[in-house]
C-alpha cells in the first residue's frame, strides 16, 4: 500500500486537494492529521488537560463556555493568537503545544495506517500540514505538495475562508510555517513519482486537471498488482516499507545537511 503524504502551506488548497482523492475515480481513504489534531484536545482527553495546564492562567479567553460536553471546549482563535506568528514567545508556545498535540497525532495515525493496510486500500492519503517540519515524510512513499506562488492569493483564500480572522491573524498564520515553495524543493528532491508538486493559483478546474495528471504518474510508479501482492504477503509489505523508510530517510538527512551548509554561508 502506497502512503501518499499530502501538504502544503495554510490555504494552499490541502483539503480541497483531499476531498478530490476522496471521491471517484480516486476513492482514497483520507488520514487528516488536523481532524485528529482537534480529536486529541477535546474537553476530558490527556491533550487537552495538558494545554490548559500549561496555557490556563496566561490566557483568560482559553476555554468557551459549556456546551453539554464533558468540559469547556478550548477557544481555538485564542489558543492560536498565543501560537502563531514570529517571535521567541510565540516560538516557544508553539513548540509547547507541539509538543503535547504531535505525539498524540502521532499515535492515532499509526493506529489509522495499520487499519487501512488491514482494510486492503492500494493507497491512503496522510493529510499533514506540518508534513515536513514533524519528520513524518520518510513514512510516505510518495509526497503530493499543494502550494501557490502568489502570497496575496494565500491571505485572500484565508480570509474568505476563515472571516473571524484579522488581516493580523492571518499574516501570523501564514508566517509561522515553512515557506511553501521550499516545500515544494524538497518533494521534487525526492525523485520523480516520489514526490510531486502541484501549483494551485489557478481556479478549481483547474486544480483537479492537475490532480488528474499527478495521480496518472503517481499511479504508474505505484501499480494495484504492486499493493495487492503486498496486502497478500504481509513480510513483503514490511521489507517494502522499510526499503522505502531508508531510501526516504536518506533523502531527508541529504537535505538536512545541505540546509546546515547553506546556514553556515550566512
Ligand atoms: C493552534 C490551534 C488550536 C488553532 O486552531 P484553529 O482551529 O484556529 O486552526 P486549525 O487547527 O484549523 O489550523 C489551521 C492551519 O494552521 C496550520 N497549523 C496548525 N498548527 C500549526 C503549528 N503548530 N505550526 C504551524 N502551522 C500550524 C495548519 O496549516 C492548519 O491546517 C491548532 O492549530 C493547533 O492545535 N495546532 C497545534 C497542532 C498542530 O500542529 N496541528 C497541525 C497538524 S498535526
Ligand atoms: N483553485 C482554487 N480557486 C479558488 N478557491 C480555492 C482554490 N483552491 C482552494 N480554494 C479555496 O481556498 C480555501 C483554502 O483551501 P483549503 O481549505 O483546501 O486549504 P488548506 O490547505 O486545506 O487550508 P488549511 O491549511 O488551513 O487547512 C478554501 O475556501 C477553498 O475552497
Amino acid at each position: 500500500m502506497l502512503f501518499l503524504g499530502l501538504t502544503g502551506s495554510i490555504a494552499t488548497g490541502k483539503s480541497t486537494v483531499s476531498s478530490l482523492l476522496s471521491r471517484p475515480p480516486y476513492s482514497l481513504s483520507v488520514i487528516d492529521a488536523d481532524l485528529i489534531a482537534r480529536q486529541v484536545v477535546k474537553p476530558g482527553t490527556a491533550g487537552y488537560n495538558a494545554i490548559v495546564r500549561h496555557f490556563g492562567s496566561t490566557t483568560p479567553d482559553l476555554l468557551l463556555p459549556e456546551d453539554g460536553s464533558k468540559g469547556r471546549p478550548l477557544n481555538r482563535p485564542a489558543l492560536g493568537r498565543r501560537v502563531f506568528g514570529q517571535g521567541e514567545e510565540r516560538e516557544k508556545d508553539r513548540k509547547v503545544l507541539n509538543s503535547i498535540v504531535h505525539p498524540a497525532v502521532g499515535k492515532e495515525m499509526y493506529k489509522q495506517m495499520v487499519w487501512a493496510y488491514l482494510k486492503g486500500h492500494w493507497a491512503v492519503v496522510l493529510d499533514i500540514p506540518l508534513l515536513f517540519e514533524s519528520g513524518w515524510e520518510k513514512y510516505c512513499g510518495t509526497i503530493l505538495v499543494v502550494g501557490v506562488t502568489d502570497p496575496a492569493i494565500q491571505m485572500k483564500r484565508l480570509r474568505e475562508r476563515d472571516p473571524h480572522l484579522s488581516e493580523e491573524d492571518a499574516r501570523n498564520r501564514v508566517m509561522s510555517q515553512g515557506d511553501v515553495r521550499e516545500k515544494a524543493q524538497r518533494c521534487l528532491k525526492r525523485g520523480p513519482g516520489r514526490g510531486v508538486v502541484v501549483w494551485n493559483d489557478s481556479d478549481k478546474d483547474h486544480l483537479k486537471k492537475e490532480i488528474d495528471r499527478v495521480m496518472q504518474e503517481i499511479r504508474q510508479g505505484s501499480p494495484r498488482w504492486w499493493s495487492t501482492l503486498l496486502w497478500l504477503c504481509p513480510p513483503l509489505a514490511a521489507l517494502s516499507g522499510l526499503l522505502s523508510w531508508y531510501r526516504m530517510r536518506k533523502v531527508q538527512l541529504a537535505w538536512a545537511e545541505e540546509e546546515k551548509k547553506e546556514k553556515a554561508k550566512l
